[in-house]
């Protein structure tokens, strides 16, 4: 929008919120629709970020068969909708595509250790069906796609119920309550800051890379050590719980992201501490934001009945 194009934002708040967005409204860049795509739509584009599908375990383990379509046949209309009008597709994908990966770091010429009938299959197996349909689009119908295979990202605005680990830690942290350790903490994860994934979002959009993508940042750690940072980034008193291990937690993740250094001329850029803070501190204001905006209902004066006689 600040380079001059239109953006037609499309969410059916499943996960997402309008206090998200809502400072651009009334931006004459910015439209924002009610919509869930795995009903068709029909706008005018050139360009389709396809984003959507909740991405926390929590949140697509809810609805499986929900996260199912939205992958599936939400990607299906988005592809038709880029067929239709001649656009290009950028599909947000996962690094969950390489499930509890054998291999590491994970390249993306790495086909995945997927459970197909496990918990994770309907978020996993979805997004990577969902890249099999951009590359029949692509070679059938000549749709212009890109496939970015997105590591786990943190940041500002992420839902205080998202249920992932950046989030949780730093919630509870900042509440004084047990940090949750699902298992032993030893498995390893590498975060990155949410400006570094638009950016690089971006540059691939307007790349001529057809092939998958990772982004994502590799300075790996251990889930234990996340919340040691976290508590003292924090200055946290909270104690360290741990809890039973989560079903088919692949056990070690970190990005190779040779190519896209290679081929979009990309890195991230922000330290995982600065961008640690900017969360803790965006995590604080919303604390403080809830606490001032309870909403509790008023009882309701009673309601006089008008032109009736009340017979006892
Ligand atoms: O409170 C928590 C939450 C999570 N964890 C652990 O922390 C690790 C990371 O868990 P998260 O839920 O943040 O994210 P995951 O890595 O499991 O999945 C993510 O992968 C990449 C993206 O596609 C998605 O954002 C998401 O599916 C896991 O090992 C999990 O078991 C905790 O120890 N405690």
């Amino acid at each position: 929008m600040m380079d001059g194009h239109e953006v037609t934002v499309v969410d059916n708040f499943f996960t997402g919120r309008k206090r998200n967005v809502e400072h651009w409204i009334g931006h004459e860049n910015f439209e924002l629709i009610n919509h869930d795509v795995v009903e068709p739509l029909y706008i005018e584009v050139d360009q389709i970020y396809h984003l959507a599908s909740p991405a926390s375990p929590p949140n697509y383990m809810y609805n499986p068969i929900k996260t199912l379509k939205t992958n599936t046949i939400g990607t299906l209309n988005m592809l038709g909708l880029a067929k239709r009008v001649g656009a290009r597709l950028l599909l947000a994908s996962t690094s969950e595509v390489y499930g509890d990966p054998e291999v590491h770091p994970q390249s993306e010429d790495y086909w995945g250790h997927v459970n197909p009938i496990g918990p994770r299959a309907c978020y996993d197996e979805g997004k990577r069906v969902a890249e099999t349909m951009c590359y029949a689009y692509m070679k059938q119908e000549g749709v212009e796609v890109r496939v970015a295979r997105i590591f786990n990202t943190f940041g500002p605005r992420m839902h205080m119920n998202d249920g992932r680990v950046v989030s949780n830690f730093i919630l509870q942290a900042l509440q004084g309550e047990p940090l949750t350790v699902y298992g032993s903490g030893s498995q390893t994860r590498a975060f990155q800051y949410v400006s570094d994934l638009v950016n690089g979002l971006v540059a691939l959009m307007n790349s001529n890379v057809s092939s998958p993508v990772n982004l994502g940042n590799p300075e790996e750690h251990t889930i234990l050590e996340f919340a040691q940072l976290i508590k003292s980034l924090v200055g946290s008193g909270s104690e360290i719980q741990f809890l039973s291990e989560a079903q088919d937690d692949p056990q070690k993740r970190k990005p190779d992201i040779r190519k896209a250094k290679m081929m979009l001329a990309w890195e991230p850029v922000v330290p995982l501490e600065e961008g640690l803070n900017k969360a803790i501190h965006y995590f604080r204001k919303e604390l403080e934001y809830q606490a001032n905006n309870q909403y509790i209902p008023k009882p309701k004066p009673a309601r006089i009945k008008k032109g009736r006689t009340r017979h006892n």
